[in-house]
């Protein structure tokens, strides 16, 4: 089976300016769920940005799925980008009617469930909802797609921390075990015990791809503990 994802000398400048990415070689499987964490400024939204063909690499290839960034990565990648997106104005009910419509991957059955376990009323405009509210509207109707990559740009930010668990499992258990998700996010400790793997990016370059079992025990540290140390101000 080829690599979900494959960056080859992937490198990336803005204008004149230093590389945000600079030579990033990493190959992705896929079933796993992955951390993608750094400081800020590291290149973590540029990297996702050129997975999602946002942005051109200046040096290097991107390879989703063996094929490069375009029509067929859009149908197998659903993203979650680090700002709303979405029509404030549009009713949850309608927005998700809007997503089956566009994708045809998508689960109305799994949106539906997951809001109502969630407690978000279908019949409210998302403008109106709070902002962790919106944030979980948004993970939610990305997660509803049957994507073979799903990538989540700090997916839960606004949301408040008693609620985190309950819906990073809600999420997690409805997507298929097959697929990979790449999080980018800086709540380390609320997510490192779903996470398989972390990627640490250090001024746009990658400085540690670990599994999250083998920092445990060969460094004796949870993810949040070792970060902590390598990215120490
Ligand atoms: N549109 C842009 N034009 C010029 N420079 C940019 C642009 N977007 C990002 N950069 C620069 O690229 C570098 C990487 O930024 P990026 O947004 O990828 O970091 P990040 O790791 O996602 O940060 P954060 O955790 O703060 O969201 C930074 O130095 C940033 O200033």
């Amino acid at each position: 089976m080829k690599p979900i994802l494959e960056c080859k000398g992937l490198s990336k400048k803005y204008n004149k300016s230093a590389y945000a990415l600079h030579n990033l070689n990493l190959t992705l499987n896929h079933g796993q769920i992955i951390g993608l964490l750094g400081p800020n400024g590291s290149g973590k939204t540029t990297l996702i940005k050129l997975i999602n063909d946002l942005l051109t690499p200046t040096e290097g290839t991107i390879l989703i799925d063996g094929e490069l960034p375009g029509v067929h990565s859009k149908n197998i990648v659903s993203y979650l980008p680090d700002h709303s997106y979405l029509d404030g104005s549009m009713k949850i009910q309608d927005l998700v009617s809007y997503f089956a419509d566009f994708y045809e991957d998508f689960s109305k059955i799994r949106a539906t469930s997951m809001l109502k376990d969630l407690h978000i009323d279908q019949t409210a405009r998302l403008k109106t909802l709070s902002k962790g509210n919106q944030e979980k509207v948004a993970l939610i109707l990305v997660m509803s797609r049957d994507a073979k990559l799903y990538i989540l740009d700090e997916p839960i930010g606004g949301v408040d921390p008693a609620a985190r668990d309950y819906i990073l499992h809600t999420i997690l258990s409805n997507y298929n075990e097959h697929a990979t998700i790449l999080i980018s996010t800086h709540l380390i400790s609320d997510i490192e015990n779903i996470l398989d793997r972390v990627l640490f990016i250090q001024n746009g370059e990658l400085v540690l791809n670990a599994t999250v079992d083998d920092i445990r025990s060969e460094q004796k540290k949870s993810v949040d503990a070792l970060f902590r140390e390598v990215f120490k101000c």
